[in-house]
Formats: C-alpha cells, sequence, structure tokens
C-alpha cells in the first residue's frame, strides 16, 4: 500500500470528465474534488434561488416552508476544513447489477453527504448509503466485490496523499492503514468530531445495526462508545428519516459539559434535529433545590418506588357507595351503587393509564344511563350521552370514586406523610428505607419542597401512571452505567415504541446505585431483549498509560476485560512526588509546550485551592464544556465532570484525593479509574499524599 501506487484505470467512471489529467493519480482525484465542490456549490445555488412566493398560499406554510430551506442550505455548507470525501470504492461490477462476467465495475467516492452533479449523477455518495458499506466493512477475506479501497489523506482542506488496497488481490499482503493510524493519533482540539473516515468493522456493525432491535454497547475507556452512539443516530437518520422525523431521535449523556463537548458531531454530519438532554432535564417537573443523601437516593431510585408510587395513585379510587342519580326534564335516571362499582372495576382491570380511566369513566355511567333511555322506549344519541356525562351528578360521582391526582401532590405525600408511605410502602420498604426516604420536616407544597433529583424522577414515574409519556423513535443514552433503575425507567418510558441504544462500562459507575450487570439493566429500560456488543479497542489511552489504569480493574470490576489501546504513539506517562501547588502549576507549564489540549483533572474538593494557584500564577483556564482557544488551552477539571471528556495531555493531582472524595472506596477507586483515562498523548500524576495501594 503506499500513496505511489498508480490509479487502475477508472472502470466505468460515471463522475470524472475527460479533462482530468490522466497521468498523475493524485492531480486526477483533486481535480473529481474541484469539481465536486463546485457541484456542492451549485447544489446550494439551486435551494438559494428557489422562490417560494408562487407556490404557498399562506404564510404560515411559507415560513415552515423557508425554514426548511434555510437548514437544507445549512447542511449543503462546504466546510473548507472538512473533506468532502476520505475514500474511494471500486466495485468489480456495479452494485446491484448481475456479476456476469464483462459486467462492468463503477467507482464511488464515500463522504459526509451526497453531492451529485447537473444531471443527478454521485459526485460523492454518502457514507451511510448501503454502497459505502464496504469502504468500513470489506476485508481480504471477504472483499465484497470491491477491488480497490481507496483511503484519502488531507492536510486542512487540501487533498495531499492517498492509500490503495486491492482487496481481490490475493497477492497483497493486509497491512495497517498509516492514513488511518494518523487519524486515530491527530491531537485533539475543541470539542470531539466525528469519525467517520475510520469507523471500524466491529464499530459499523452497530452503527448499522437496524432500527427496530436495541443495543447495548459495554466498552472501556476510549473505546468509542459515545462516538459510535452519535454514528448511529446520524445513520438511523438517514436510512430512516421519516419515521424519524416524525418521531424524533434524543442522545441523553451524563451532564451539560459532556453534552456541549458532543454537541458539534451531529450537526458535522448534517443532522440537525437530534434533540440532547440530561436525564435531570427529562423529569424537570419541579425546580431542584435539595439533595439526597446517598442511601435515601439510592432507595428513592429503587425499582420498587414504582410500586410504591401505583399503589399510592391507585389508593385514590374508591368503590361507589352511593348511586348516581341524573334528572333530565321530568324524568331521574339511576345508576345503582353496585352497577357503578361493575364499571370501576372494569376500568381498573384494562391496562389504561389513571387519567385515561378516569376520563373514560363518566361517559361509561352515561353509558349506562343511556341504556335505561332506551329501555323506556327513549331514542337518546350520542349528544345525549354527552349531555349525560358532562352532568353534574355524574361529575360529582366520578370526583368521590376517582379523583384527579397531581404527580407532585402523590409524591410530596408519599415523603411528608409517614402513615401514607406506610401504608403503600408495606412489603416494599422496610421501616429503615420508609425512614430514610421521608422528609425530616414535612414540605407544605410542591413550590415550598426541597425536591432533589431523585424526587422529579419519582414524579415523572407518577405522572406516567396518570398520562403516557409520548414515544421517540430512537434514544441513545450514553455513560448509562450511572442511572438508578428509576432512571433506567424514565429514559424507557420515552422510547417505549421506538428502539435505544444504551452505551455505558460497569467499572466507571461512580453512583452508589451503578449498574452492576446490563441485563438488568435493560430490563428496567423495558428493552429486556436488546443485544449486548462490547468494544475493546482503546482508541484514546496510551498503552502504558491504559496498563497502568487497569490495575485497577480487580477492584472495581472483576471479569471485565482490559482495553487494548490501538494507538502506536507510546505517549508519555510520569508519576511525579510533589510539595505543592507550586510543582502542579510547573507540570501544566511543562504540558502547554506541547501541541494540544491539556486538562488539569483534580478532586472536586481541591478545585478552590488550584483555581486559586493557577490565578496567582497567571494562568487562564476554563471550566470543563467551555470553549478552548489558542490561547487558553487548559481546562480545569473537577473530578466529578471528567467522565466522558478526553485531552490530549492529562496531570491528574492527587490521586488518593480523587478516592476520599468518594462516599466509600470502590467508587472512589472507579472515579480514579475514570480520572486516569482521560489522556490522548501524555498523562503526569502529581502527588503528596502516597498513592492508593491497588496502584503501586
Ligand atoms: N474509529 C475511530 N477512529 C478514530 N477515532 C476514534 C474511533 N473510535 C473512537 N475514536 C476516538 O476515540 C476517542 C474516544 O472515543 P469515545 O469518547 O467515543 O469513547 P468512549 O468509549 O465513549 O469513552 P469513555 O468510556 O471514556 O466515555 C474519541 O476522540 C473518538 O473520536
Amino acid at each position: 500500500m503506499s500513496a505511489s501506487t498508480p490509479v487502475d484505470e477508472p472502470v466505468n467512471d460515471p463522475v470524472d470528465g475527460p479533462a482530468a489529467p490522466a497521468g498523475d493519480p493524485l492531480a486526477r482525484e483533486r481535480s473529481h474534488l474541484t469539481a465536486s465542490r463546485a457541484a456542492l456549490r451549485a447544489m446550494r445555488e439551486d435551494v438559494e434561488a428557489l422562490d417560494i412566493r408562487d407556490v404557498t398560499a399562506n404564510w404560515v406554510n411559507a415560513e415552515v416552508l423557508q425554514h426548511q430551506i434555510e437548514e437544507r442550505i445549512k447542511a449543503l455548507a462546504d466546510l473548507s476544513d472538512t473533506p468532502l470525501f476520505f475514500g474511494r470504492l471500486d466495485y468489480l461490477h456495479a452494485p446491484g447489477a448481475e456479476r456476469a462476467e464483462g459486467a462492468q465495475g463503477e467507482r464511488f467516492y464515500i463522504g459526509r453527504r451526497h453531492v451529485h452533479d447537473a444531471d443527478g449523477d454521485p459526485m460523492v455518495i454518502d457514507w451511510r448509503a448501503p454502497v459505502s458499506q464496504p469502504f468500513y466493512r470489506a476485508s481480504k477475506k471477504d472483499p465484497m466485490d470491491v477491488g480497490l479501497r481507496r483511503r484519502f489523506g488531507y492536510t486542512g482542506g487540501d487533498l495531499t496523499a492517498y492509500e490503495d488496497e486491492h482487496l481481490s488481490d490475493p497477492a497483497e499482503a493486509a497491512t495497517t492503514s498509516k492514513l488511518l493510524q494518523q487519524e486515530i493519533e491527530r491531537p485533539r482540539v475543541g470539542p470531539m468530531r466525528d469519525i467517520v473516515a475510520t469507523i471500524q468493522p466491529e464499530q459499523d456493525e452497530i452503527v448499522r445495526s437496524g432500527l427496530s432491535g436495541s443495543v447495548c454497547v459495554q466498552g472501556g475507556p476510549g473505546t468509542g462508545k459515545t462516538a459510535v452512539g452519535l454514528h448511529r443516530v446520524a445513520y438511523l437518520l438517514y436510512a430512516h428519516r421519516e419515521r424519524l422525523a416524525r418521531t424524533g431521535t434524543l442522545v441523553v449523556g451524563p451532564n451539560r459539559s459532556f453534552l456541549h463537548y458532543i454537541e458539534q458531531v451531529l450537526p458535522a454530519l448534517g443532522e440537525l434535529a437530534v434533540a440532547q438532554a440530561t436525564v435531570d432535564d427529562l423529569v424537570a417537573h419541579v425546580e431542584v433545590r435539595g439533595t439526597d443523601d446517598a442511601t435515601a437516593a439510592t432507595v428513592k431510585g429503587d425499582a420498587r418506588m414504582a410500586e410504591v408510587l401505583r399503589r399510592a395513585l391507585y389508593s385514590h379510587v374508591t368503590m361507589p357507595t352511593e348511586p348516581v342519580v341524573v334528572v333530565r326534564g321530568s324524568r331521574r335516571w339511576r345508576v345503582p351503587a353496585y352497577e357503578l362499582e361493575e364499571l370501576v372495576e372494569q376500568l381498573l382491570d384494562r391496562d389504561i393509564r389513571y387519567g385515561a380511566a378516569r376520563e373514560a369513566l363518566p361517559q361509561r355511567i352515561a353509558h349506562a344511563v343511556l341504556v335505561q333511555m332506551e329501555r323506556a322506549g327513549e331514542a337518546p344519541d350520542d349528544r345525549v350521552q354527552d349531555a349525560v356525562a358532562r352532568n353534574a351528578a355524574v361529575k360529582a360521582a366520578v370526583k368521590a370514586v376517582w379523583p384527579a391526582v397531581d404527580p407532585a401532590k402523590l409524591v410530596l405525600r408519599l415523603l411528608s406523610d409517614a402513615e401514607f408511605l406506610a401504608e403503600h410502602a408495606e412489603g416494599l420498604l422496610d421501616e429503615q428505607e420508609q425512614k430514610a426516604i421521608l422528609w425530616a420536616k414535612p414540605a407544605r407544597s410542591v413550590k415550598a419542597a426541597k425536591w432533589s433529583a431523585a424526587d422529579t424522577v419519582l414524579i415523572d414515574e407518577a405522572a406516567d401512571l396518570i398520562r403516557r409519556t409520548p414515544s421517540l423513535g430512537h434514544v441513545v443514552l450514553d455513560e448509562a452505567q450511572d442511572l438508578s433503575p428509576m432512571q433506567y425507567r424514565a429514559v424507557g418510558r420515552r422510547c417505549t415504541t421506538g428502539s435505544a441504544t444504551v452505551l455505558g462500562d460497569l467499572a466507571q459507575g461512580t453512583t452508589p446505585w451503578a449498574t452492576r450487570s446490563w441485563e438488568e439493566a435493560l430490563s428496567h429500560l423495558g428493552k429486556p431483549d436488546a443485544v449486548v456488543e462490547e468494544l475493546t479497542a482503546g482508541f484514546r489511552v496510551p498503552t502504558d498509560v491504559i496498563t497502568y489504569a487497569s490495575r485497577l480493574l480487580p477492584h472495581i470490576a472483576p471479569g471485565l476485560t482490559p482495553v487494548a489501546s490501538i494507538r502506536e504513539n507510546p505517549g508519555f506517562f510520569e508519576v511525579r512526588r510533589s510539595s505543592g501547588p507550586a510543582d502542579v502549576i510547573a507540570a501544566c507549564r511543562e504540558l502547554l509546550t506541547r501541541e494540544g489540549s491539556v486538562g488539569l483533572i483534580a478532586a472536586d474538593p481541591r478545585i478552590p485551592e488550584l483555581t486559586d494557584a493557577l490565578a496567582s500564577a497567571g494562568l487562564p483556564h476554563v471550566a470543563p464544556g467551555e470553549e478552548t482557544t489558542e490561547s487558553t488551552r487548559l481546562t480545569l477539571v473537577p473530578a466529578s465532570l471528567a467522565k466522558g471528556l478526553e485531552y490530549d495531555y492529562v496531570l491528574l493531582d492527587e490521586p488518593q484525593a480523587v478516592v476520599d472524595a468518594e462516599p466509600d472506596e470502590r467508587t472512589g477507586l472507579r472515579r480514579l479509574y475514570v480520572t486516569l483515562t482521560r489522556a490522548v498523548s501524555g498523562l503526569i500524576i502529581t502527588h503528596a499524599a502516597p498513592l492508593p495501594s491497588q496502584l503501586t
């Protein structure tokens, strides 16, 4: 494989014009790039020139259409520093055609979006199209009818190199791609970027798995879980555009800074309409102003709470003791209590929400009245039934038997009223557990209550018992290992009729309720049939660093496969004794002499001291999620926010303090594992206190 390999004569080349220089392959490819850019510009100009004044009769339609046009123009932007295509496939036969002898092959350029020329012939094929798949999957063993796979190398926006693999040539040995390796090793600056040019076969299988099935990916730090999840959404939107445009897609991440870090990836792939949220955002029914201790939060997050809530809600339904008497004109119609009871029983037996049943009850009672009317020789129609359903006596009966319940008030009562809680938690939560979740001081109102994050999840569960939560078409759940069973339920109810991609690492679970097994988590999510895949090739962390961090694995997640780094660049790794903040600052300065981003990660309680030290040293820095610039490449990262992020160089301050900042040792070691695995090119550890024994 080499950039100087001559290009085969084009096999049925529909795209290169006769003007392309024949002898110089790189020049030919460059001229295809220039032509593709011109074609993309023409596509954009066509859209810009659209005049919608004549086609839309009203201004609402015009607004909608104009918005769509603007989105399309944005999607067709030619970003000068992102290559328009990054690969080429020369098929031996035209895809889909009979592979008869003499049948002509076909050539495709693979890029971020589809580009066609004035005749509608493709110049660049979207990486998600079926014909692009062999770019990611074909191998010497299974060439997938591909004669040549070519990868392109860019410097800025310029095409500067290419690399060929003759997949169907038995004489050519399989090698690893230099361009691929370079792309993987490229220094990180700014937010996360897409990996379309270098998706690996095992990643591609997950990216392209079907919309109907849910997938769960277990993978150690830096194995590309987040990248895979985001590319999967992009793929699904391509393959099922209409359906998902109707039902919606959502990416759920652990916190704002993480969402900020990943927010550019999908727009860069032309997908602008994917919602992003934290779990807290999804369940923001009330303002969060309180916190729970670990015990209370664990009980509140336990799946048994769902049953407690269900019981508490349905305790509001009482059996009627009085008949309903409806007066219409000179007549009185009486539905006896036993008949009302039957109606209530029927509704309780049906699998419908509390609120829906409450809305159905007046109609059922009215129907019973209508039956009596018919028996008496009257011929009432639907309007009469509606009128009876709205009758004051019927309304009063429904209010008594099946009262409206406010979800927040229901949770408020459970957490304030020991007797009410005891009644509905009986056989589910023991006395200690009940005590743990009861508020020390009962709240007077929903507004006055100091709700915690776990409480809002309970309110969400109650709200769903009353009214069904609308389901999206697909939900990607990242850093899933930290969710409580009740949080899994909250996410799951947002994809009941859709599917999910669950991404996580059991070894990085740092909540007291962290996921112990994916099977269990998936059942709480309502997707027990999801396939669990494992990724073990590491794209981020250099070998020496991941080997060091993996010393913790037997203590934090025995049985998990350690990550095998595929980075060739060994990076550097140093553990240093420090005698105070001055040494930390010196190490920061040292790392800042190198190219790329620098993260100073420290236990949360140490952040104020380090902030001061950085300020007095005159070293500017940003917080996680804030944009770094050429002059400010340093981010000060509290250990609790490090999850999911990465920096070229990491300075980890006081590992033992990271462990000590957590409520128990196992959680502390897991937090340490997260912080040790954020570096792409190098890690320095500074410590005054002894290192945790598990590392030495
Ligand atoms: N196929 C690939 N080609 C190039 N880079 C890749 C590839 N897969 C992943 N990466 C890069 O490796 C880094 C780690 O990926 P990512 O953040 O998705 O890993 P993760 O498994 O989610 O990690 P963590 O467990 O720490 O959250 C990212 O910079 C990502 O772009």
